[in-house]
């Protein structure tokens, strides 16, 4: 934290200490993109080097139909090749999605009084924390997002903990997307040829939590990030994002082995994206991928998303499946404590899918 808050007291203040997060700077008229909100160029996002991603959503409704194997062989797919993809008929009601974004806006808009009690070191609950920055302590560079970690206990810790703007509906999100991962993730440890039984997959999705990103609108969207080049530490993750886009995936070009391009997953009215975690990477040896992703803001509007993590309890010890590690002679991965996992994922400034060489064995 220290380099933050030496560098520009007054601004650390306004935005963390006093919870007026990003978007208190940008509604008090800023016209002028902060230093430390500045990325080096190499961090920068050029949108001459991006392309839509042209993969059509996979319409999980098919799932029981005669189309079943056909649906199942286009999620494993996705997930092998890129990491994320989009999912549309899935059961979570479409007036709901739309009552989530608006709960997220509801929140961000609240004065900033409302929001700093959720602070960290203002409210003493681990249940919902209202940030700014990832970790102050850490990166050197800001995000240009506010968001609110909601972690998932119980219906009454929730009911309780998280804010009344949104907890009804952000409980009702968690509970039918939860619904979504695991059909998705019985497909995906299914086609590994493993077969786990249900409180084994229970224990890979027991801790749940919700996030409410809030990007505002940046002068100068060029120079920022909302988010950083990351990959997600859980096991799959459920993200709705609003129609504004800006999450862009990390690729291999098709045509040319090696080149990196950078694929942006376009907003599809009632679509909810899935990606795969560093948690699945690691128990399926490597078939399944993390991606890389990170998010560019736009200069006129402010954009919400809202992902479900889901990810391993933190007493599970996480490696490659015993099963495919005897079939492919190799495990790529060594196994750790979901805790240790965590515990390093939250301690270090992300970089891509550095993260995820805590497990790797022979990581360079
Ligand atoms: O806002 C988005 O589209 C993605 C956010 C994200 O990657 C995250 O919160 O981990
Ligand atoms: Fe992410």
């Amino acid at each position: 934290m220290a380099q933050i808050s030496n560098t520009s007291n007054s601004l650390y203040n306004f935005i963390v200490r006093d919870g007026n997060g990003i978007k208190g700077l940008v509604d008090s008229g800023l016209l002028e993109v902060p230093k430390i909100y500045i990325q080096p160029i190499n961090e920068r996002i050029n949108k001459l080097e991006t392309k839509p991603c042209d993969m059509p959503p996979i319409d999980l409704s098919k799932l029981n139909g005669k189309e079943h194997e056909k649906v199942v062989n286009e999620i494993v797919r996705a997930a092998e090749t890129l990491g994320f993809f989009q999912v549309v008929n899935h059961c979570v009601p479409l007036e709901l999605l739309e009552s989530v974004k608006d709960s997220a806006h509801a929140f961000f808009n609240m004065p900033p009084e409302k929001k700093v009690v959720y602070r960290q070191n203002v409210s003493t609950s681990l249940k919902m924390r209202y940030q700014t920055i990832f970790a102050p302590e850490i990166e050197n560079v800001l995000e240009w997002k506010d968001y609110i970690n909601m972690v998932y206990s119980s219906d009454e810790d929730a009911l309780q903990y998280w804010p009344n703007e949104c907890k009804d509906v952000a409980l009702e999100y968690l509970k039918l997307s939860s619904k979504i991962v695991k059909v998705i993730l019985e497909i995906l440890i299914g086609k590994l040829g493993v077969e786990l039984d249900d409180s084994k997959i229970e224990s890979l999705i027991g801790l749940k939590m919700v996030n409410m990103n809030y990007y505002p609108a940046c002068p100068n969207p060029e120079l920022t990030v909302g988010v950083g080049r990351h990959s997600d530490a859980g096991t799959i993750t459920v993200l709705l994002q609003d129609g504004i886009g800006g999450l862009y995936v990390k690729a291999e070009d098709e045509n040319d082995v090696g080149k990196v391009e950078w694929l942006e997953i376009p907003p599809i009215p009632g679509a909810l994206v899935i990606n795969v975690g560093d948690a699945l990477e690691i128990l399926s040896n490597g078939k399944y991928k993390s991606s890389e992703h990170r998010v560019m803001t736009t200069s006129n509007q402010s954009r919400v998303s809202v992902p479900l993590f889901t990810l391993p309890k933190f007493t599970e010890k996480i490696g490659p499946l015993p099963e495919l590690v005897k079939k492919d002679g190799l495990a790529g991965y060594r196994e750790v404590l979901w805790k240790d996992y965590m515990d390093n994922f939250y301690g270090v400034a992300h970089e891509g899918k550095k993260t995820l060489n805590f497990a790797k064995i022979n990581s360079s």
